[in-house]
Formats: C-alpha cells, sequence, structure tokens
C-alpha cells in the first residue's frame, strides 16, 4: 500500500535549519484516510487528545516505518537502526489549538519525524538558547499545553506549513538546537495566504535510547 519512491516523493531540504526537511505528500489521500481511520476506529485517544505507544506500534505504524526507511529520508546511520521507532505519540488539536515550544526529551534518539493528518497548520520553530536545560524539560506527557505569550519569540523564528500527508523529518541540529511548537490560532497566513485550520491529527515516532 505504501509504495516508497512513488511520483509524488518530494522531500524539502530547509535551508535555514539543517537537518530540517519536509516530505510533502508522504502520504496520498487515500493512504491519509485509511490511517485516520484506524486511529478513529481503534479509539486511540480515549477522552483525551493525546496517545503514546511504546514497543510494538501496531501494523499501520509499522507500514509507516518500513516506508520512511526505505525512502531515505533520514540519514543512513539513523535509517538503519532496528528497530526505526519504538515510540508514537498520537495528538489531535481542536481548530485554533497549539502546542507549547519545546525540544524533544533528551531519551529520545536523533531522528524524529511528525506525519501531519486531517489539516494544515504552522510550526513555528526556533533557536534554542541552552539546548541541555531545553531537552530536560521538553513537554509535559499530559495534554499539549497552550502556547505561551511569544514574548520570547525572536527574529529567527521559522514557520514551516505542515499540509495534511506532510511528514516533517528532524535530525541533528533540528532536532537538538531548534525548538518547535504550534502557535494558538485559527488561521495560519503563509506567503500572504490565510490558511484556515480544523481538527488535525500529528503522528510522531521516535526511538527510546538504551538506559
Ligand atoms: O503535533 C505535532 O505536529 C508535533 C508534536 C510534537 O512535537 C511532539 O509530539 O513532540
Ligand atoms: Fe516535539
Amino acid at each position: 500500500m505504501l509504495n516508497p519512491l512513488n511520483g509524488s516523493h518530494h522531500v524539502e531540504i530547509i535551508e535555514q535549519i539543517p537537518g530540517l526537511s519536509l516530505w510533502h505528500g508522504a502520504l496520498d489521500h487515500s493512504q491519509q484516510m485509511a490511517l485516520t481511520e484506524a486511529i478513529i476506529s481503534a479509539g486511540i485517544f480515549g477522552q483525551g487528545n493525546q496517545a503514546m505507544r511504546f514497543g510494538n506500534l501496531g501494523p499501520h505504524l509499522d507500514m509507516l516505518s518500513t516506508y520512511i526507511k526505505e525512502s531515505k529520508v533520514l540519514p543512513p546511520c539513523l535509517s538503519d537502526r532496528l528497530p526505526l521507532f519504538d515510540q508514537a505519540i498520537y495528538n489531535r488539536y481542536n481548530k485554533g489549538e497549539g502546542l507549547i515550544s519545546h525540544v524533544d526529551l533528551a531519551k529520545f534518539d536523533d531522528g524524529i519525524i511528525v506525519l501531519s493528518l486531517l489539516s494544515s497548520c504552522c510550526m513555528t520553530m526556533k533557536p534554542v538558547a541552552n539546548p541541555q536545560q531545553a531537552m530536560e524539560l521538553g513537554y509535559s506527557n499530559g495534554q499539549p499545553q497552550r502556547q505561551q505569550s511569544d514574548k520570547d519569540d525572536h527574529n529567527s523564528a521559522l514557520d514551516i506549513l505542515l499540509r495534511p500527508g506532510d511528514i516533517l523529518i528532524l535530525s541533528g541540529p533540528a532536532r537538538y538546537l531548534w525548538e518547535h511548537g504550534i502557535a494558538e490560532r485559527d488561521t495560519d497566513i503563509v506567503d500572504g495566504e490565510a490558511i484556515v485550520r480544523g481538527t488535525r491529527i500529528s503522528v510522531t515516532l521516535r526511538k527510546l535510547l538504551p538506559v
């Protein structure tokens, strides 16, 4: 079903942030719908808007992992590890909700991917002042937190538009030296165009480091 290197394969290297790339249209519409359907029908979110899985991630995410591996969007030193991912986090955002700016916790290896489903949103990247401290703080394992004020944003922040079916790939500096977060807003303005958000689901795949 997920056929690597299909016609829509287009990986954009984000030059401003080493280690950041965006795989546009990684999943086509029917693949997105199949995965979304599987997430909803399995009742992954229960009463909340976040769910985590460790170890065996199930057939859909195993297939996604294989697809990512075979498409060679991660550096070879990461792509060859086994398993490629052993932790998944599902986040559901209602229209207008955001995610506090953070660096993923140090207990996760390099090479993190984020798949977007259902709705677009802008992810804001900004360089960290203190990478070690940022990785220790991460963000809470509870509900996605509300975006705090923009007071500490500065000029080097970069908005990356994530569309449904896109996969964002973070490695090296993009994973360790840049925070990522989602502002609380209903509409993102990209190149003068208003892109209205709806309900969005994301799937983050990571690999735990040995303890
Ligand atoms: O929902 C997203 O797009 C990002 C999620 C994220 O950053 C995380 O789970 O660490
Ligand atoms: Fe994250």
